[in-house]
Parts: structure tokens; C-alpha cells; sequence
């Protein structure tokens, strides 16, 4: 078979042209929006954490060198994801935050030249509280007056859910916080999690009533907890170590590892294995030492923390956007096992873009039974252009062999190795598909990439012809994050679906007519109430923001964050739809204007010209429009800061604090610290000792402000 692959290692971060880095930025935010919905929303991630990890990485190290690049949609500055309707919410009073990751020694060795730098420390000695990094979901238990009045879950950092009737099923949850002097207000948090043992049971219990199966101890804890009915999670055993804590009305001691010990005579389990640390030697001895004893653990953990033990130093070092400067997760490597690939099954997504499963003879890593593997593409099953990042450089992989696969606390396991050596006489090659598995057989092509290469993964270019793509298409639009219809999950997609009752979009809001023939509510299980239900919902939906809208037509490349950057860049759905119209038609003026929006570039003018090019398209758009009331226009982000919005560069020497703290104070009001200086930079902040950048300034016509004028500008 002609090798026509041209997959290459990607470019050296350091040697990205601005332009290709901007390609890429965008190509990258997409792709982690996507893992981070499935993983944190609907618990289902499609990519290992170790893969998760590695994209996120470069991403980081791309708005690293070009910080022009960083928005506030920015993948980088978001934690989780947003809570579900399901419960109510609660914000937190202050922001749960998510950890930022040390996978070699020389990370942590950077972390804590970062932290002296930043406290200009000389000879201070720095102590650490050194902990294990639980695998479950993080809690804020706020208690007033000693008592248990919510429990809430972490969500997107800001807000999360109200999960407090099902806290108070838990034994390690005391109601009431022993001891005398306890501060009127105390957040606890710390780690909801199952044991090892308890989820292998928990699995087998569901799997002989017929229900889901979870993948790890960290989904079964999840899911456990996020039950309506609370006495679900009460007959599942859960367990909570505190370890941090968010708003206190006092605070009862000056240390991290003092906090614990507090925790501790409130009345919480707290890890046995927490230690303080009083050197790098000493964490890195710590993690060899957990890394060690993980296996033996009852619970899953993957990695340690590190946290600054002092808390006034801890408030100094704050956080950047979403991660605290004090603490860092220093990971361990994933979990290996050996087996026999039995099969490859193909899956057609929304896009119809072709992802091969390898189904394995089961085994057992790390706790998990595995059973499917990501072969993640044509490309990597023949081992070609793969430079033995994931897959051992070198490898093919036949039908057959025994391979070793990789799981890093994930649901879908990869294959990093074949062992040649096992290989049978018999073992197949196998041919990836001319033709899409649907009925109509259409032609695969191989689809294009950001840079408009061609790929290594293969789509079938039926569009809205392939029924795999039809109704991938109508379960997005279903969605949460799209029109969010309750009553009409996939289940009962699917069932319309197949009946051909609802073939696009338009055809779920005509249901309530069509509903005189259908009668819907003589399907089993489901009665009058939840039809009417049911028609409600499709009834309030005929009202819906542009950016819904628009992320709900399900264009290539359009996820939510673009679709959000097209609404705010058009403001009304006329607006919009004028110039997708114009974009199809090649006109230049609109694509350039399109282009020049924040966030949008090629890829995306490609798909929305592509999209709006197809008349089938046009008339499905055309008919559903027509079913709702109202497309609301998109507000522009507002905020109260005389800096929000604002460009800001610091140069020269502050004195009356360090640089990144003045960088973080202007991000913290919505400013945008950038590295150096453009015409779209709006202030530079000079101290003594300015060299270029204020040139730069002057040439650009740039206001140059002194720290005192600044301080005063931001009201400080
Ligand atoms: N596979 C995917 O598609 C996918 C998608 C998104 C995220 N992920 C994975 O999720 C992780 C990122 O998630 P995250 O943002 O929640 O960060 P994180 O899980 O890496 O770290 C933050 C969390 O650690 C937990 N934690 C456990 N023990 C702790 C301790 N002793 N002290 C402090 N915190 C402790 C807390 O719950 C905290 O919220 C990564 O491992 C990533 O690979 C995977
Ligand atoms: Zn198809």
C-alpha cells in the first residue's frame, strides 16, 4: 500500500513562526476543549491523561513564548468545566484551584527557583508539606458555627454543585467540628474518593444488575456522589482525606502541615503518609518512596503534591490563573500490562472522522480491567512517522500480537509497545476501510489538518448523508453545552432517530405537531407527564444565545470557544449568517474581516465556507431557524476595572513589588500582561532601568506610566 503519510514531529516550540504558532494555538485550544468536556462533564475522555497531559504541555509552552497569544478563553486559564444543570449551584467563596504538573526533577527543581525568585529568598530555608495526590474529586465542606451546611464540588473552580445531601453520607464527614474555638466560618476541602477494592465490587454488583460500568475508582467516585438520590451514594463506600481549606473566618495555624494536624483534632481523616519535607532531596526521596508503595495503596493516587508549608508565604506567591504558584503535582509515570489484540473496530464520529479501537483480551493495570485501546489512527497502526512518543519507534501493529498498553488513571488505554517476539505466523495486517462502515458506503478520504496537510486520520465524506455523522450530529445538538434539551438524551435520540421521526435539527421542534400521528406517549416508558416534559423543554429552547446556536450547528473546528469568539465578534445571528453566506462565496473583504476577529483563522473560514457552501446545510440552518423564536444577540464582556480588556507591559524595576506580582495584579483584573510591546499594547508600566520596550513605546504612541501612576490607575 502506498505510504503517502507525512505525519512529522511536531516543530521545536522555539522555532514556531508567529503565524504557525497562531495556527497552532488555535488548533490546540479545540482539541483540549473538547477532552476537557468529555473527560470533567461527561466522564467519558476519549485521549489517556499521559496524551492529555502532553498536548497540554506544548500548549502551555507555546503561550509561554507567545503570550499575545493567551485570551480569557484560553483553555490555560479555565479549570474543569462548568457545573450540570442537575443541581443547584454553589460559587465558592474563594476559587477552588487545580494544580500545575512536574513530570521530571528538573521541573521541580524549577518550581522552587521560581518560588525564591519570586520571594526574593536568599538563605531562608523553605519546608514543604509533601502529600499524595488522590485520584477522586475535590470537596468544599463549608461549616458555620461548627455545623455542616454545604458540601460542594469543584465544577469550573467558580462554581460547582450543590452535592450536600449526599456529603452527609459519608462516615469521614463529621456534621459537627470537634474541639472548642472553632472559627465561625470554616471551609474544609480535601478528596472524595473509593478504594481499589470497593470499586472492583461496586463494578461487579452493576454489572449483574445490567448497569454502567465504571472505568476507575476516580468515574465510580465521581459518579457515586453525583447521584440524585442520596441514598445511592449512601450505599457506596466513600471516603475523604482533608487537606486544604478555603474561606476561614481565623485562620488556627501559620502552617500547611499545622492545618492538617487541625483537621485532624476537628474530627477528619487526613493521609497517614503526608510528610514535611525540608529539601528538594527530600520530596524527590518522598516521591521514589510513594511511587514505591503505590501498588499496595488501597486507593489510587497519581502523583504527589508539594506544597509551601509557611501560609504567609503561601499568600505572597498566589496563583496564575488557575494553578497556585505554591504547590505543585509532581506526576508519576503510567501503569503497564501485557496482552493480545484481538480486533480493530472502527467508530465514525460527529465529523466522521474514523477512530480505530482495538478490542484486547482483558487485563488488569492498575486495578481497571482493559479491554479496548485507542489505535488512534491509519497512521499509527502501521508505525509510521511516529518518533516513539507513544508507540515504541519502529512498530507495527498486526491482529494477533501481543502488545503492552499504557494507562495513566484513564478510561481509554494506549498501546506503546509490541512485543516481536510473541508475534504469531498467522498475525494479520490489517487494512484500514475504503469505504465507510454506513449503509452508504461512501468513499474515506484522509482529513486535513489545521495547516491544511493532509492527515493521518481518515473521514468518510458522506457529511450529513453518513447516518453515523447524522446522528453524532444530533446528539451535539442535543447536548449540554449546546440547546441542552432535557428529556432527550442520546437514548431517546437514537430511538427517533431510527423510527426516522427526527432526521435534522428543525424536526425536534416539530414534534409537539407531528405529535397527533407519533403519540409519543405510547412508547414504552414514557406516559404523558414526560411528554409534556418533554415538549416544555423543546418549547423553552426556541429562545437561545448565538454562541449555543451557533456551537450547535456543529461546524468542523467550531467548538465552544470559537463559537463564543464568533458571537461576540458578530454580535446577531443576521449578522453572522450575512457574512457565512459571503464567506462560502469567497468574498475577500468578509474573509479577511472574519479572519481578524480574535481567535478565528484559516481552519475555521475553511469549515464555516465549507459548511455554508453545502446547500444541504444551508436548507437544514434555513428550516431551523424558522422553529425558534429568538436567536439572543451576544453581549460584549464587560467589566468594572479602568484596566479590564487592557494590554499592560511591565518593564525596567518595580519597587514596590516584584514583576510577576504586578503581572498577576493586572490579570486578576482582566488585563492582559503581555511581553513585549506592540500598537495594541495600551500601557507600559516603567520603572528605572527601562531600556527598549519604552522605545518601543514612544514609537508606537504608546502611554508609559510610572509604578506610582499605575498603582493609582487600579485603585491601589
Ligand atoms: N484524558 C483526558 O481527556 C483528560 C481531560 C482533562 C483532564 N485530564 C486529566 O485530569 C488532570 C487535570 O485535572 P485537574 O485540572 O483536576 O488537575 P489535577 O487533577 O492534575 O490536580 C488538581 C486536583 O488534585 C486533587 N488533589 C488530590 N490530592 C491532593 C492534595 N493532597 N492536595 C491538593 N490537591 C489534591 C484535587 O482534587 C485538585 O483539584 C490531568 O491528570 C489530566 O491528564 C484528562
Ligand atoms: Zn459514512
Amino acid at each position: 500500500m502506498a505510504k503517502t503519510a507525512k505525519t512529522k514531529t511536531p516543530t521545536d516550540v522555539a522555532k514556531l513562526t508567529t503565524a504557525q504558532a497562531k495556527v497552532e494555538h488555535m488548533r490546540l485550544a479545540l482539541e483540549l476543549e473538547g477532552h476537557d468536556r468529555r473527560y470533567y462533564q461527561e466522564d467519558a475522555p476519549s485521549i489517556s491523561d499521559a496524551e492529555y497531559d502532553a498536548l497540554r504541555q506544548r500548549f502551555n509552552a507555546i503561550e509561554k513564548r507567545f503570550p499575545e497569544l493567551v485570551t480569557a478563553e484560553s483553555p490555560s486559564q479555565k479549570i474543569g468545566a462548568a457545573p450540570l444543570g442537575r443541581f443547584r449551584k454553589v460559587r465558592h467563596a474563594v476559587p477552588m484551584l487545580s494544580l500545575d504538573n512536574a513530570f521530571a526533577e528538573q521541573d521541580v527543581l524549577d518550581f522552587i527557583g521560581r518560588i525564591e525568585r519570586f520571594l526574593k529568598l536568599s538563605d531562608d530555608k523553605i519546608d514543604f508539606s509533601a502529600e499524595p495526590k488522590i485520584d477522586g474529586l475535590s470537596m468544599s465542606l463549608r461549616y458555620e458555627g461548627g455545623e455542616l451546611i454545604t458540601a460542594a464540588t469543584r465544577g469550573d473552580g467558580a462554581e460547582g454543585e450543590d452535592v450536600t445531601a449526599n456529603i452527609r453520607t459519608l462516615e469521614d464527614v463529621p456534621q459537627k467540628l470537634k474541639g472548642r474555638n472553632v472559627p465561625d466560618v470554616c471551609e474544609v476541602r480535601g478528596e472524595v474518593y473509593m478504594t481499589k477494592k470497593a470499586f472492583l465490587a461496586l463494578n461487579e454488583r452493576q454489572k449483574a444488575a445490567g448497569d454502567t460500568i465504571f472505568a476507575n475508582p476516580r468515574n465510580s467516585a465521581a459518579g457515586s456522589l453525583r447521584q440524585k438520590d442520596p441514598s445511592i451514594t449512601a450505599s457506596r463506600p466513600l471516603g475523604f482525606f482533608a487537606y486544604s481549606w478555603g474561606q476561614m473566618s481565623a485562620m488556627p495555624e501559620k502552617t500547611q502541615t499545622g492545618m492538617i494536624h487541625w483537621f485532624e483534632r476537628c474530627g477528619f481523616k487526613t493521609n497517614p503518609l503526608t510528610k514535611l519535607c525540608h529539601s528538594v532531596e527530600h520530596l524527590i526521596a518522598f516521591h521514589h518512596q510513594i511511587e514505591e508503595q503505590r501498588g499496595e495503596l488501597d486507593y489510587d493516587i497519581d502523583g504527589v503534591v508539594y506544597k509551601i508549608d509557611r501560609i504567609d508565604w503561601q499568600e505572597r506567591l498566589g496563583f496564575v490563573s488557575r494553578t497556585p504558584r505554591w504547590a505543585i503535582a509532581h506526576k508519576f509515570p503510567a501503569e503497564r500490562a501485557m496482552t493480545v489484540l484481538r480486533d480493530i473496530e472502527i467508530q465514525v464520529g460527529r465529523t466522521g472522522s474514523f477512530t480505530p479501537v482495538g478490542k484486547l483480551e482483558p487485563v488488569g493495570v492498575g486495578g481497571v480491567i482493559v479491554q479496548n485501546v485507542t489505535l488512534h489512527n491509519e497512521d499509527y497502526i502501521k508505525g509510521i512517522g511516529n518518533k516513539g512518543e507513544v508507540l515504541r519507534e519502529g512498530r507495527d501493529i498486526r491482529l494477533g500480537d501481543t502488545v503492552v498498553i499504557q494507562r495513566a488513571g484513564d478510561v481509554i488505554p494506549q498501546v506503546v509497545d509490541v512485543v516481536i517476539d510473541k508475534r504469531p505466523k498467522d498475525a494479520k495486517e490489517f487494512h484500514f476501510p475504503k469505504k465507510c462502515p454506513c449503509p452508504l458506503h461512501t468513499d474515506v478520504v484522509r482529513e486535513e489538518t489545521a495547516t491544511g496537510e493532509e492527515g493521518s486520520r481518515a473521514r468518510c465524506t458522506g457529511e450529513f448523508a453518513c447516518p453515523f455523522q447524522k446522528i453524532e450530529h444530533l446528539k451535539l445538538f442535543v447536548s449540554r453545552r449546546a440547546f441542552d434539551i432535557d428529556g432527550l438524551g442520546e437514548k431517546q435520540l437514537q430511538y427517533f432517530f431510527d423510527r426516522e421521526w427526527v432526521r435534522e435539527p428543525a424536526d425536534i421542534f416539530t414534534l409537539p405537531k407531528r405529535n397527533a400521528k407519533l403519540k409519543l406517549e405510547e412508547i414504552e416508558g414514557y406516559g404523558e407527564t414526560s411528554v409534556r416534559n418533554l415538549f416544555a423543554a423543546i418549547d423553552s429552547r426556541r429562545r437561545i444565545s448565538l454562541e449555543r446556536f451557533i456551537y450547535a450547528l456543529g461546524m468542523r473546528h467550531v467548538g465552544e470557544t470559537t463559537a463564543l469568539a464568533l458571537a461576540r465578534g458578530y454580535g446577531s445571528w443576521d449578522a453572522f449568517h450575512d457574512a457565512c453566506l459571503k464567506v462560502a462565496k469567497g468574498d475577500e473583504e468578509t474573509i479577511a474581516e472574519m479572519d481578524a476577529l480574535d481567535q478565528i483563522g484559516d481552519t475555521v473560514i475553511k469549515s464555516v465556507a465549507a459548511y455554508f457552501g453545502e446547500s444541504h446545510n444551508r436548507g437544514i440552518v434555513e428550516r431551523l431557524v424558522k422553529e425558534l423564536n429568538e436567536i439572543i444577540d451576544a453581549e460584549k464582556p464587560k467589566s468594572n476595572s479602568a484596566v479590564a480588556g487592557k494590554t499592560v507591559v511591565f518593564t525596567g524595576s518595580l519597587e514596590k513589588m516584584t514583576r510577576d506580582e504586578a503581572k498577576a495584579t493586572a490579570e486578576r483584573l482582566g488585563a492582559k500582561a503581555a511581553g513585549s510591546v506592540s500598537k495594541k499594547t495600551d500601557y507600559v508600566v516603567a520603572g528605572p532601568g527601562a531600556g527598549s520596550k519604552l522605545a518601543e513605546a514612544k514609537k508606537h504612541g504608546v502611554p508609559v506610566l510610572t509604578e506610582d501612576e499605575w498603582l493609582k490607575l487600579i485603585g491601589e
